[in-house]
């Protein structure tokens, strides 16, 4: 089975093409993918699929709009809703491959449908869609408390402004929360500003750990520092303004916050690509 291997400002990925939705892909295959010593290594896997032949029938509404479908997952296997490195390390995958033309169009997502916009070569961009601002949270490292916003990308966020650098936490384990508040877990964010409308970030993700970049998450800082300037924004309120740039371990990002929706802009590579071998990958699973 082919596959590419590709990162978008270091948060890795393998591309699984399956244009026509032969493959069930369980979580245990796509863990035993990400796996960085048994495996071919990654923080998540994006399966290409047509979106008519995406088996979740919320998505097959969408075939209309977009041809293909971002069937996201995390490193431990667990299905996501959203990730924007991952939309934008897909996109390129598209026109790479032939299986789409450069310029603008819609990719499914489970949040939706996610706007791309991408030339031959280069950067990114998406449309990420209106984040959801739900109030404030805690997370705890190390039994310190962080007060935070959450945020949601379609996802689940919980981004907390540190006086820190963001270097000096530690993220060796996962950050504890509250349970009730994110009963399908959080994606938790630690961001401290360093100029104007300048971030640096780092992350520990949901369903895989550490990674050194977040695009949803890097949109959900952005919209807690915003509103960390505005602290009367309700929760459900208005979608702040601004243009952010977010320094991720593995690079950067540009936020743009138009009031009514959300942009994500970076840059997208493709590594490298190669076979997996079937029987290893389905261990006595069905491929249709
Ligand atoms: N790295 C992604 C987010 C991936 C999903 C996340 N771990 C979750 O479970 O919600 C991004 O770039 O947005």
């Amino acid at each position: 089975m082919r596959f590419i291997k590709g990162h978008g400002t270091e948060n890795d990925f393998v591309i699984l093409p399956d244009p026509d939705g032969r493959l069930d892909l369980t979580a245990g295959m796509a863990a035993r993918l990400c796996d960085r010593r048994a495996g071919v290594g990654a923080d998540g896997v994006l399966r290409v699929v047509r979106t008519k032949a995406a088996g979740e029938p919320e998505v097959e509404a969408l075939a209309g709009d977009a041809e293909w479908f971002m069937d996201y997952r995390n490193a431990d296997g667990s299905v996501a809703e959203m990730c924007g490195n991952g939309v934008r390390v897909f996109a390129r995958y598209l026109v790479d491959a032939g299986l789409a033309a450069p310029g603008e169009w819609d990719l499914a997502t489970r949040s939706g449908l996610r706007r791309i916009v991408l030339g031959e070569s280069g950067d990114v961009s998406v449309d990420m869609g209106a984040p959801a601002y739900q109030g404030g949270g805690e997370a705890f490292v190390g039994g310190r408390a962080y007060e935070g916003k959450r945020v949601s990308m379609g996802n689940p966020h919980l981004a907390c402004r540190i006086d820190d650098p963001v270097a000096a936490l530690d993220l060796c384990r996962a950050p504890d929360f509250d349970q009730a508040a994110f009963p399908e877990g959080v994606n938790v964010e630690f961001f401290r500003p360093v100029g104007d409308n300048h971030l640096e970030m780092r992350v520990y993700e949901r369903g895989s750990g550490e990674t050194r970049s977040c695009g949803t998450g890097t949109v959900a800082a952005a919209v807690a520092a915003a509103i960390g300037s505005a602290p009367d924004t309700p929760a459900g309120g208005g979608i702040p303004q601004g243009e952010w740039t977010v320094d991720v371990l593995g690079g950067r990002l540009t936020v743009t916050l138009d009031g009514q929706t959300s942009y994500l802009k970076g840059p997208a590579v493709l590594v490298a690509e190669g076979e997996i071998r079937r029987d290893w990958l389905t261990e006595g699973r069905s491929v249709r």
